[in-house]
């Protein structure tokens, strides 16, 4: 579960008294998520969300991501809203920790994706990209390729016992991907703005078959748009025996294109861009996985998910290989 922090009624009522959202209902830890602390919080106005930010966020970079989600619905996107208090300041401290309030989204994430989730999951990534045009404050990647190998780095001793012989294939790949890497030498450089980085499925809401909201921010970065897709199809797109699922690549890429078509050199870029997906999500699944102590709170996601996904992506040498 990921409620990090506790929160006593006296500090919660302390915090609550400098917001004009109603008088306190029903509050509770949520048990899903793995970074943030997050409380659902009901008052006589409604629903809010509560999030206490733990160790992977940097409390400088709060203003920037509150500030995207700020702009973000304000371009329509349905993403979660911050609240700001009766002083005008949506972030604010409590238990010790930064905490911030959030408007609550309807809707359920798919525990079991369809295809029919992933042409509007593709439109509402298009669309996310499109409404962050307009927000100029710029977060480059902190979990970019110049990330991995100090990531692979900081596993070499523990990765060999997760699965055999798996450094020296990290390793190995590597020579597949960066020197490939789109703005890396000479390679040229593709449209990038603001992108989410992190849009699993359990990052977005759906009400029967249609997109009710994206969520969890906290990963979003000035990157190259395109690899946001690549992190999608690695997510969305392969059963759970690792193999690739086309059509709902397809789906993805189509309902991403109906809102904003790629360049030809996107769409050349994407196994490149996918190999590097697979390898960050790798990565910091691997780290996760060596240093959870076993008693923690939270279970750490397989690193080895990401291992075959890599593999796939590492024997598809161009685009036409997964079927867009
Ligand atoms: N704005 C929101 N509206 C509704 N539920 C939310 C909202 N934000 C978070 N949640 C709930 O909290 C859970 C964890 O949130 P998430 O942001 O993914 O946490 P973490 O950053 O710790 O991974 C979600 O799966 C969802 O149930
Ligand atoms: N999506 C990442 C882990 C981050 O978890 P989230 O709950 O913040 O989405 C992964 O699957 O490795």
């Amino acid at each position: 579960m990921a409620v990090y922090t506790d929160v006593s009624d006296e500090a919660l009522e302390a915090f609550l008294s400098d917001y004009a959202i109603g008088n306190l209902v029903a509050f509770r830890g949520i048990a899903e998520g793995v970074e943030n602390s997050n409380f659902q919080l009901r008052t006589t106005q409604g629903d809010f969300i509560l999030t206490l930010y733990e160790k992977r966020v940097n409390a400088q970079e709060l203003p920037w991501f509150l500030g995207l989600m700020q702009h973000l619905a304000g371009q329509g996107v349905s993403c979660p809203q911050p609240v700001a208090s009766t002083a005008g300041q949506t972030l604010g401290t409590l238990a010790g920790r930064p905490a911030a309030i959030t408007t609550f989204l309807p809707g359920v994430w798919p525990r079991k994706i369809r295809q029919e989730h992933c042409r509007p999951l593709g439109q509402a990534l298009a669309q996310l990209h499109e409404a962050g045009r307009s927000y100029t404050p710029v977060r480059p990647n902190a979990l970019g390729p110049d990330a991995w190998q100090p990531l692979l780095d900081s596993c070499r001793a523990g990765a060999d016992a997760v699965h055999p012989g798996l450094l020296a294939e990290l390793d190995a790949a590597f020579t597949h991907i960066l020197p490939h890497w789109p703005g890396q030498g000479a390679n040229p450089a593709l449209p990038h703005g603001q992108i989410h980085a992190d849009l699993f499925p359990d990052n977005v809401f759906f009400l029967r078959k249609t997109v009710s909201g994206l969520i969890d921010f906290y990963f979003a970065c000035t990157d190259f748009l395109a690899y946001d897709i690549a992190i999608c199809i690695n997510a969305w797109c392969f059963e759970g025996d690792g193999s690739f699922n086309v059509t709902f690549g397809r789906q993805l890429v189509q309902g991403y294109e109906s809102v904003r078509p790629l360049s030809a050199a996107e769409r050349q870029a994407l196994p490149v861009l996918a190999r590097g997906a697979a390898m960050r999500f790798l990565l910091t699944r691997l780290y996760d996985w060596i240093n959870t102590p076993p008693d923690a709170l939270v279970t750490p996601k397989d690193p080895l998910d990401y291992l075959k996904r890599l593999r796939f992506h590492l024997a598809t040498e161009t685009v036409d290989g997964y079927g867009f």
